[in-house]
Parts: structure tokens; sequence; C-alpha cells
């Protein structure tokens, strides 16, 4: 399996350096060449397998022997024996034809945990092949971050950065990425909001000099190998619901469009699924693009789901790059105006593909907060305001055909003021979190400037 740049002017890679890559070297984000097709009968064999098991049968192919088939089934169960439910990511029902698919039960309740723990590993199964070390860098708005810390902490091969938008993330997820004792490990407090993160990060990587000197590397989905391994939950899901014979839907709480994106790859490797729904919250760059045809920025809001606070939405460039017929050129000049004007618009037959393949919805912060209200009242689950915003745009999208399946992001004591003024409860963390607000706080504040951040990484990296 070769991977290839969405914008055309990066070598193709194999999965091994594709996974150290992170981002290509055109700026362009990786993509398998082609598909990989499963039939009915392959997704039917996956029923009665584990989570772990499932996920071996899927992640091979994108793989492809590059690493030996027992190295890769250690990763994965070592990956899920860190998950706190036997299920790894069980599915919970709410509704006659309505469920959550709760993807927070990893060491820092997120559904990041689900890919972090396996890229981390397979990392460093590569570094040590290679005798290599990296520099790891992350943007986060909140949930990435604090799951790529919790990975990658002690790891000998590697250092790793992880920009934070400075007092814009909830008091849990910055103890989460700030009270790590590994020395590997730099939380940064960026004075900026998210898209201000990411884009140092794409400029870290632009500036090779730099990417060479310092071997960096992403853990954030401009990562393949992130994607890869959110392909999996699609399938178990679908097979705890009767799929393959049955299409199901799923409704995603999105941001960096990574989640989605991976439901889109289940679809294109054969899986049934009906709809495909992108939930937003008041930033809505998403629902807008599908309704006009432009995307468009207008600036951040903060929300109470502040990983979804995010308007530069990377892997919506994977998705137009297969609705464009995977024209590389269409791919650069509409990145190109994103970067100049701050938008671009999508040709009409483009459009008309996406959102054949698509729908999408915005939740209010009001809608929001009586989605978790109502929720407690009429079933007894709690969500997390991210996971609300889900079920709000999922309640509009469904139709009795299929089941909707919404991704439950996160676990509601991540985010315990918003869910305590929606609804009165106060969420308690796990016990192994249980002190996480009286541990030791250690972390950079930093402005977010290419030259001054690149050199804060160059004096803080190890080089043995
Ligand atoms: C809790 C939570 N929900 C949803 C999202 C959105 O996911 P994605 O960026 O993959 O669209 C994020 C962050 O990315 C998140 O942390
Ligand atoms: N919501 C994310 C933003 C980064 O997304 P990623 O999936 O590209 O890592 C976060 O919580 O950090």
């Amino acid at each position: 399996m070769e991977y290839i740049s969405t914008r055309g002017d990066a070598p193709a890679l194999g999965f091994r350096d594709a996974l150290l890559a992170g981002l290509a070297r055109d700026g362009g984000l990786y993509v398998p060449r082609e598909w990989p097709s499963l039939t009915k009968r392959d997704i039917k064999a996956l029923r009665g397998k584990s989570y772990a098991e499932v996920a071996f049968e899927i992640l091979k192919h994108f793989v492809d022997g590059e690493i030996p088939d027992d190295k890769l089934k250690a990763m994965i169960n070592e990956a899920y024996g860190t998950f706190r439910h036997p299920a790894v990511v069980p599915l919970v029902q709410t509704g006659p034809n309505d469920f959550v698919l709760e993807l927070f039960h990893g060491t820092t309740l997120a559904f990041k945990d689900v890919a972090m723990q396996l890229l981390a590993r397979l990392m460093d199964y590569v570094l040590a092949e290679r005798g290599e070390r990296a520099t790891i860098v992350g943007a986060t708005s909140g949930d990435t971050g604090g799951a790529a810390i919790d990975a990658f902490a002690g790891r000998e091969r590697t250092d790793i950065f992880i920009f934070f938008p400075h007092g814009k993330v909830s008091p849990v997820q910055q103890r989460q990425m700030t009270t790590s004792t590994a020395s590997n490990v730099h939380a940064i407090a960026l004075n900026g909001n998210f898209d201000d993160c990411q884009d140092l990060v794409k400029e870290m990587f632009n500036d090779v000099a730099f990417r060479d000197r310092v071997k960096l590397s992403g853990v954030n989905s401009i990562n393949w190998a992130r994607i890869m391994a959110q392909v999996v939950y699609y399938f178990t899901a679908s097979l705890s619901l009767g799929g393959p014979d049955r299409k199901i839907s799923f409704t995603v709480p999105t941001g960096n469009f990574g989640d989605i994106f991976a439901g889109y790859v289940a679809k294109k490797m054969g899986l049934p699924i009906d709809r495909l729904v992108i939930a937003t919250n008041d930033n809505d760059i998403l629902a807008r693009t599908l309704k006009t045809g432009r995307y468009e920025m207008k600036g951040v809001k903060a929300t109470t789901s502040p990983s979804m606070d995010i308007q530069i939405s990377s892997n919506f460039e994977r998705l137009l790059f297969e609705a464009y017929g995977r024209d590389s050129g269409a791919i650069r000049s509409a990145m190109s105006g994103l970067k100049q004007s701050g938008a671009f618009e999508i040709q009409p037959e483009v459009l008309k593909a996406i959102k054949r393949e698509f729908r999408a919805g915005r939740a209010t912060e009001k809608q929001v907060a009586t989605t978790i209200r109502e929720t407690l009242a009429e079933t007894g689950y709690l969500l997390d305001p991210h996971t609300a915003t889900g079920v709000f745009v999922a309640k509009k999208n469904a139709r009795p055909l299929s089941p909707m399946v919404t991704l439950a992001t996160a676990h509601p004591a991540k985010f315990p003021a918003a869910v305590k003024s929606a609804c009165g409860i106060d969420p308690a963390l796990p016990s192994w979190l249980a002190d996480l607000m009286h541990r030791e706080e250690r972390f950079d504040i930093l402005d977010p400037d290419l030259k001054a951040v690149e050199k804060f990484i160059g004096e803080h990296t190890r080089t043995k």
C-alpha cells in the first residue's frame, strides 16, 4: 500500500514512512493510493471477534505487511488493554433506534485514546527498528493533547511538544496535559486559539530545514495512522447492530473532520452506512459549507464544547481530494485560497458529490444544554457537551430505516462546569484521575511565533 499526498507534490510513501512523516512535504495530507475493499462476506467473518481482533483485520490492509503480523497484533492488544471497559468501545441504547458509541473508556476519557495508544506504540516500534528518534508536535483544542501526552510519556525515542490555546481548554483537559512528570513531555499554552496552534504545527512541518534537523513527527489527525485506527469502531458498532446485513447511520461531533472522515473510509471499504452526519457547535463552518458551497472562516467562538472550537478543519482536505476525483491541482488552489483570503468555493458538482455522502447540522449552546438536561431526564444517560451536540443533530437526521449511532467522544467529567450548569449534576472523575486537580502543573507560555517556538523546541529536544 502506497500513500500519496492530497497536494500531489510529495513522494509517495509506504506505511512506516507515512506514519513518521505526519504532514506531507508539500503541505498535503497522506491518503492510501487506493481504498482496501472488503466484501460482505469478509465483514461477516468479523462477527464474534473482540475489538482487538477486528482492529487487526482492518488495520492490516493499511499496514500492508510493513510491520510483522505478530508485532502488530501485540501492539493492538496492548493499546486496547489500556481501556477500562471489556468491550473497549461499548454501544449504549438510548432510544428505540438510538445508540451512543462510548469512545471515552481510555486513560484520558476521550475518543483520542483509541488512536493515540496505538500510534505511540507504532511509532516507537518503527523508530526502534531504525535506531532513530523523533520530535513529536501536536496542536490541541483539549483532548488530543492529553491523549498524546499520556501515550508518549516516558518513551525513550521521542520528545513531545503539545500546543494548547491558553485559557481556552477545560480545567480537567489542561491538567491532563500539564501534570505529567515525564521529562520528554512539554505542554505549551499558546497565546491564541486552536487554529493558531494548528497553523504553527503546519508551519513547522513546512520549514524543511527545521523538520529534518529535529526529525519532526505529528500526532494530530493529519497523521494517517490516527484516521486508520478510528475506522475500526465504525465496523464494530455496525457488527453489533446487525451489519453488514443492515445499514447503520452515524452522527459525529466534528471539529477537525478526522473522526467522521474515518467513517467515510469505512464506507469506502465496503461497510454499509446509511447516513453520515456532521454535527457542529456554534463554530459551524462545515454545516455552512455544505449548505452554501463556500468554505469561509468567520472567527472562533468559545463554546461549552471547546474541543470543537475549530475553523480550519484539516481533514476536510482529504474529503475534497476524494470529491474532486483526486485532482491535487484543485486542492492546491482551494488551500491557497484559504490561506490568502480565509475562504474557497467548492465546484457545484463536487458539492453535490459531498452532499450525497454527508449531511450536516448545528447545535447552539442552548440546544446543547437542553439536550443534556432532557436526555438525562428521559433516559438517565449523562452526555458531555460534545456528544450532546451530536445527539441533538442526530435527532434531526434520524430515520426509521436505520439505527442511528452518535459517537460519544468524551466523558462528561472532562467538562463538569458545562454539565452541571445544564442539568445540575457534577460528574466525578474516575478513580485513576481523582487527584488530578491537586497535581502540580508544569507548562510554558509562548506566543504563536514560528522562530521563537522552533528555538524553544530546539533547546528542549534530547539528542540521545
Ligand atoms: C470530545 C471531542 N469531540 C469531537 C471532536 C471532533 O473530532 P474531529 O476533530 O475528529 O472532527 C474532538 C476533537 O477533535 C473532541 O475532542
Ligand atoms: N479536538 C481536537 C483538535 C485536534 O484534532 P486532531 O484529531 O486533529 O488531533 C483536540 O481535542 O485537540
